[in-house]
């Protein structure tokens, strides 16, 4: 398989060295791959992509695209890399058809090709009625559509999408998924950032974990599984202003997770699991529901960040 990507120890930084976005990141990225890059906000993801289009520069480090640094050919890569960035991208006074038929015809479609390839997607996408709507003047789930169909159309053989489930209703998420997949399976390479962990667990072979600007973790979702194979999730639902006081009533059972404004997780050994129940229900704790199951991708994600923060433990790459 071709390499695609090669980040060499990455580094950048905004405001003459003050805010740093990424320390040091290296990691390969081949051809076909579906990479998800997952982190919370402020955790360097957007930076870390917008170099690997070639937007930013690194401040050290290199980024190479099929072996040579991204820098030395921006436009080799704008051309075969489509990225669907979290701005509002300049297509608005368009209207929805023109901006995937343009992009194509950008992409060096035929004229025929171009309009086919936009009608398949405004029809993919429910928007046949709105073809005529300026891109401004539809719902930003609909601009968002048009977005991404923007880098569909043309089939680029790379695609870097920031954040493409953002603000989409639970059935367009599947569509936008459900393309994902379609292309990978064309040859595709994926790389995209989301908050959508759960969702993003279907569909990525590969998961990055980063925070503070720093890889955590790469590897396959199943291996990264395995760090928490041996655990159970305790997910607890607390009456309201009272997360705080029951997380330190029962940190003898773990380190806990704040995931919402009366909801707490922590990860227990499997083999500890009763105690854990028999702990709860022997203290009198204001908790409105528990639940103890095994972890998913998210959990492994909260888990790999956990680690980092353990002065004595930090799982380094
Ligand atoms: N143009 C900029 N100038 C200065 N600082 C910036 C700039 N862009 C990003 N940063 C900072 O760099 C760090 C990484 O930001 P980045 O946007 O890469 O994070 P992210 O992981 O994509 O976050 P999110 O999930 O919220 O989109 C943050 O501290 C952010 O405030």
């Amino acid at each position: 398989m071709e390499m695609i990507y090669q980040l060499e120890h990455v580094n950048k930084t905004y405001k003459k060295g003050k805010v740093v976005a990424n320390q040091d990141i290296s990691l390969d990225i081949q051809q076909g791959e579906i990479l998800g890059l997952l982190g919370p906000n402020g955790a360097g993801k957007s930076t870390l992509i917008k170099q690997m289009v070639g937007h930013l520069a690194p401040s050290s480090g290199t980024v190479r695209y099929r072996g040579a640094s991204v820098q030395t050919q921006t436009k080799r890569v704008a051309q075969e890399v489509a990225y669907y960035s979290q701005e509002p991208h300049a297509l608005t006074s368009l209207k929805t058809w023109e901006a995937l038929y343009f992009t194509g015809r950008l992409r060096g479609l035929t004229k025929e090709s171009a309009r086919k390839q936009t009608e398949e997607l405004l029809e993919r996408f429910g928007m046949q009625d709105l073809r005529h709507k300026l891109l401004k003047n539809v719902s930003g789930g609909q601009k968002r559509l048009i977005g991404i169909g923007t880098c569909l159309i043309g089939y680029s053989p790379v695609m870097i999408l920031d954040e493409p489930t953002n603000e989409l209703d639970p059935k367009k998420r599947r569509l936008v998924w459900d393309l994902i997949q379609e292309r990978n399976r064309q040859g595709v390479t994926v790389i995209l950032v989301t908050h959508n962990v759960l969702e993003a667990e279907q569909v990525v072979d590969k998961v990055a974990v980063v925070n503070h600007g720093r890889l955590l973790a790469i590897d396959h979702v199943s291996v990264l599984k395995q760090r928490v194979d041996q655990r159970m999730k305790l997910e607890i639902t607390t009456s309201l202003g009272e997360s705080e006081h029951v997380s330190q009533c029962l940190s003898a059972l773990g380190q806990w997770t704040q995931i919402g404004e009366n909801r707490i997780r922590t990860l227990i050994e499997k083999q500890d699991a009763s105690y854990a129940i028999e702990f709860l229900s022997k203290h009198h704790l204001p908790i409105q529901e528990y639940s103890l199951v095994p972890p998913n991708l998210e959990d492994v994600y909260f888990h790999i960040d956990d680690e980092q923060h353990k002065p004595d433990q930090a799982e380094v790459v």
